[in-house]
Formats: structure tokens, sequence, C-alpha cells
């Protein structure tokens, strides 16, 4: 129990509780949110999904998912008491009437002050029936609060997301609403705004006079594992560049905000993704990379993978070249990537800073002696911290440079502290803080940047597979630094 935690009241509704997410991620965040005080006595669940469960059963169910969580004694059966559930099918109008009359006896009885978050673990196309129909249906509170949470992807396209947003705000104001991208909810995404604005070393140089480019990776190792069925309807494009990828990039580019507020933090993200540049479909076609994995080091190819098309077109790796076109980012590249089946599972950004205009070093004698970069690394996963990597001189008789690396890395024991993401985004939805969710504003800027691409992908036919497992992607994704001059910061040798 942490001493200072204010236990939240609330009634949760989750829909699709008998869900992967669910039993996976949903329910361990929810206690430990328990453990530490943030939820008590107050607090009740209301799962639902087709299955017919009783109480007790879904008890259990909640209790096996948690079951490696570190408790007291008795806690994790405590916790257990504040479940129940209720077979529903969210098509069928009039089973929203058992669900109504269910969370009206359970607020009575844990005195959760007419506060509901409705919680949509579920596939896309039922979010807007849902929430259409807790509105119809009478479901929505006049007293305490409304709010919605809802899991990815926000829609395919921007038509879609649009109708989407439609949908949910015939009932919900967008200040209701918490679109959940769990990259936000992650301790050193968390960390660039502290980074940035917290340090005035850092935020002096963080503009085009300073920076040579900007790259993020967000590298797996892991291929499309069970979810197949999903993915090869989305591809690396819609999956994680769209969304994740877009996030992190909007904290690395946003201006400064007036206050550390969710308001002030999202009308600065707006700002920035508003001046990303949208390509014209060639502009598009130069700046964007796609691969598919082949097989090698002893796995299958992506199209041999049990459940897709063996003629896939679907990219399981993308790349590309962003452009802000404003006043602080004028002409510095932002390159981002992403894969499945790449060399190791890691997020990084790597912040390049430009060369002296003059190098007083350079020998020209000898080889290699050029100034390096400056870089700023800021690893998000596995390890957590940053890296400034700077020139010094080498040790010894003559006159060298060479690049050392003055690092801050959290250690395990902070690590192991510190929230998983979905207990932070179930924290501040409860709290009602939107500062790690994404609007809808900023949703639609990054599909209209992303369908440009999307548009000409889906009618040219990729040459696939084109990279081997282990590697970081496609020849293509280095070419695509390779002709401005620049490298990838993380690369293998190839
Ligand atoms: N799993 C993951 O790792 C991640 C998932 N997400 C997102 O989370 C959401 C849920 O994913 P996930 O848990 O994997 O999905 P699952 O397919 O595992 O679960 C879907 C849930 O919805 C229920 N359901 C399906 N149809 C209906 C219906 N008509 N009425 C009521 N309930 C229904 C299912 O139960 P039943 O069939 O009994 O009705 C089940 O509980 C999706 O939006 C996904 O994109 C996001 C990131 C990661
Ligand atoms: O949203 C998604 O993210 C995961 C990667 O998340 P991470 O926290 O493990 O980096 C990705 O595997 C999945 O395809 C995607 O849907």
């Amino acid at each position: 129990m942490n001493i200072l935690a204010t236990e939240n009241k609330a009634l949760i509704t989750l829909f699709g509780a008998t869900g992967d997410l669910a039993k996976r991620k949903l329910y361990t965040s929810l206690f430990k949110l328990y453990q530490k005080g943030y939820l008590a006595d107050h607090f009740a669940l209301l799962g639902t999904s087709r299955h017919e469960l009783s109480d007790d059963e879904f008890e259990k169910m909640v209790l096996d998912s948690i079951k490696d969580i570190p408790a007291k004694d008795g806690e994790a059966e405590a916790f257990a008491k504040h479940f129940f559930y209720c077979a529903h099918d969210v098509t069928k109008p009039e089973h929203y009437v058992k669900l109504k009359d269910r969370l009206a006896e359970l607020d009575k009885q844990f005195g959760t002050e007419g506060n509901r978050l409705f919680y949509m673990s579920m596939a896309p196309q039922f979010f807007g029936t849902i929430a259409i129909n807790l509105k119809k249906q009478g479901l929505i509170t006049d007293k305490g609060y409304n709010r919605l949470v809802i899991e990815k992807p926000f829609g395919r396209d921007f038509d879609s997301a649009k109708k989407l947003n439609d949908e949910l705000s015939q009932t919900f104001e967008e200040n209701q609403i918490f679109r959940i991208d769990h990259y936000l909810g992650k301790e050193m995404v968390q960390n660039i705004q502290a980074l940035r604005f917290g340090n005035p070393i850092i935020e002096a140089l963080w503009n085009n006079r300073y920076i040579d480019n900007i790259q993020v990776t967000l590298s797996e190792k892991l291929g499309v594992e069970e979810r197949a069925g999903y993915y090869d309807k989305s591809g690396a494009l819609r999956d994680m560049l769209q969304n994740h990828i877009m996030q992190v990039v909007a904290q690395l580019a946003m201006e400064e905000p007036v206050a550390f507020t969710d308001d002030d933090v999202r009308v600065e993200k707006i700002k920035a993704l508003r001046s990303l540049r949208v390509y014209t479909p060639s502009e598009a076609a130069a700046n964007f990379v796609r691969g598919q994995y082949d097989a090698g080091n002893g796995t299958n190819a992506y199209r041999n993978e049990d459940g897709v098309d063996p003629e896939s077109g679907t990219e399981t790796f993308v790349a590309a070249k962003l452009m802000f076109d404003n006043y602080r980012w004028s002409g510095v590249p932002f390159y981002v990537r992403t894969g499945k089946k790449l060399a190791d599972k890691f997020t990084r950004i790597d912040v390049v800073f430009k060369k002296p205009l003059i190098d007083i070093f350079a020998n020209p004698d000898a080889k290699n002696q050029n100034l390096a970069s400056n870089v700023l690394t800021i690893y998000v996963e596995p390890k957590s911290g940053f890296a400034l990597q700077l020139n010094a001189k080498h040790v010894g008789q003559g006159y060298t440079t060479e690049p050392v690396d003055l690092q801050f890395l959290q250690s395990d024991s902070a690590k192991k502290e510190s929230p998983e993401p979905y207990e932070r985004l179930f924290h501040d939805a409860l709290e009602g803080n939107h500062t790690n969710f994404a609007s809808w504003a900023e949703i639609a800027y990054a599909w209209k940047f992303v369908d440009v691409i999307r548009n000409l992908w889906d009618i040219e036919k990729p040459s696939f597979p084109n990279y081997v497992p282990g590697s970081m992607g496609p020849a293509a994704a280095d070419e695509l630094l390779a002709r401005d001059g620049r490298k990838w910061v993380y690369r293998l040798n190839r």
C-alpha cells in the first residue's frame, strides 16, 4: 500500500472480459493498483462477453490471471470479490437492460458514486455499437463521471477512424474518451518531456540549428505469433507506425506546453502533427520502405506462418522519413522504422547532433580522425535511460579524439518498481488525466499522413519477401538514409 495513494471510486464495465488482453494485462494491472491502494473498497468490475459464466467462475478466472503476482495472504481473494460477470452480446440492444440493472446494484453495493468507466477490450468493429447502446439503453449516469476507454486500432484509415469517432461522439464528449496507446504508458516515453522541458541544456539545442536528424526504432524479435488473423489485414504501417511511432514522434517534435497539464500537452502535440508534411503519392513512394520477412535462422517465412495468406503482400517492416514544416524542424528528417523478426527486441530514439562547422582536430594524414556526431540516445526498452555520446581526447601521446558515453541507466530495482503501461494508463483514466492518451485530432493527422502511402501500397504489388530474420530489415531501409549521406545509429554489420 502506497500511503500517498488516493482511492478511486469507480464501477468498471469491461467488454471482452474473457479475452486475451483482459486476462494477460488488465486484471494484473488492476490488481497492482489495488495493492497500492489506488483501488480499495469502493470499486467493482462487471465483466461481459457472450460466454455464460457465473460470478464464481469469473472470479476464478481473474484469480488465475493474477496468480504470479506476489501478494499478501488473502489479498488476491479480497480483490477478486470485486469482480462480477454478466453474459452479454454487444450487438443485441435488449441485452443492455440486464447490464444496466446489474450496474445499478453494484453502484449501490460498492458506493461507487455513479462513477462509470466503460472499457472496450474487443474487436474494433464493436466499439461504435457499444457506445451508441450505452446511451440508448440508459447505462450512462448523470451522477459521477462516465468515461470510455478504447483499445487500438482506432480505424483502418482516416475515413473509418472518422466514422468511429462520430459514433463515439454521439454518446461521449472528447474529454470522456481515453484512446489507449500503450507506448504512452512506457516510463521512458513519458520521460521524453522531462528530458526536454526539465533541462535547459537539452531544450536549447532541440532544433534545426543543432540537430541533424532524429531516429526512432521500434524493433521486435518475434514474428506474427498467434495474431495472424489480425496482423495480415493490418501490417506494420497500421499496427505500429500510425499509432505508437507517431505518438513518440509527436512528443519529440512538439513545442513546450504552457503547463504540464493534459490539455496543454495535447494542444502542442496536435500542433506538431499538423505541421508534419503530408506527402504526395510520389514523395511517399520515395520516403517509405516496406519489407516482409523471409525464412531464415531456423524460422518460417511470414507467408508460411499459420493463418497468413501464402501470397500475402502485408508488410512486417516499415521505415520512413518524416519532415515537419515548421520553424523548429525545417530541414531535419525524422527517420523511423519498425518490424517483426528483426535482430533484437528494443525501442530506442537516437538524436543525432550536427558536427562542428570546422573540425580543428581533423588530421589529413591519418584515417578515421574525423569527429563523431554527438548522439543523445533515449533507451526505452529493454534498458531504460539515456546516453550522450561526446568526443574526448584519446588517452595517451599525440592528439586524437574518440567518442565516449555519458550514461544514465535505471537500476533493476527502479525498473521493477516502475508500473507497467496498462497499470499507469488505467490509473490515469480513473483519475481523468488525458496526458497519455491520444486525442482525436492527433489520430486524424496521423491517418492522413499514413493514408497516402497505404493507398499506394494497396495497389502496387511488393516484391516480397525481402529481408531475413535477425537482420534490421531490407537494404532499402539503409538506402533511405544513405541517399541523404546518413546511417542508422543502431545498425548491424552487413
Ligand atoms: N491481445 C493483445 O495483446 C492486444 C490487444 N489489443 C486490442 O484489445 C482488444 C481486445 O483484444 P483481445 O483481448 O486480444 O481479443 P480476444 O479476441 O482475445 O477477445 C475478444 C473478447 O470479446 C468478446 N466478444 C467477441 N464478440 C462479442 C460480442 N458480440 N459480444 C460480446 N462480447 C464479444 C470475446 O468473448 P466471447 O467470444 O465469449 O463473446 C472476448 O472476451 C482489441 O481491440 C485488440 O486490438 C491491443 C493491444 C494488444
Ligand atoms: O501494439 C502492438 O505492440 C506490440 C509491441 O509492443 P511492445 O510494448 O512489446 O513493444 C506489437 O508486438 C503488436 O504487434 C502491436 O499490435
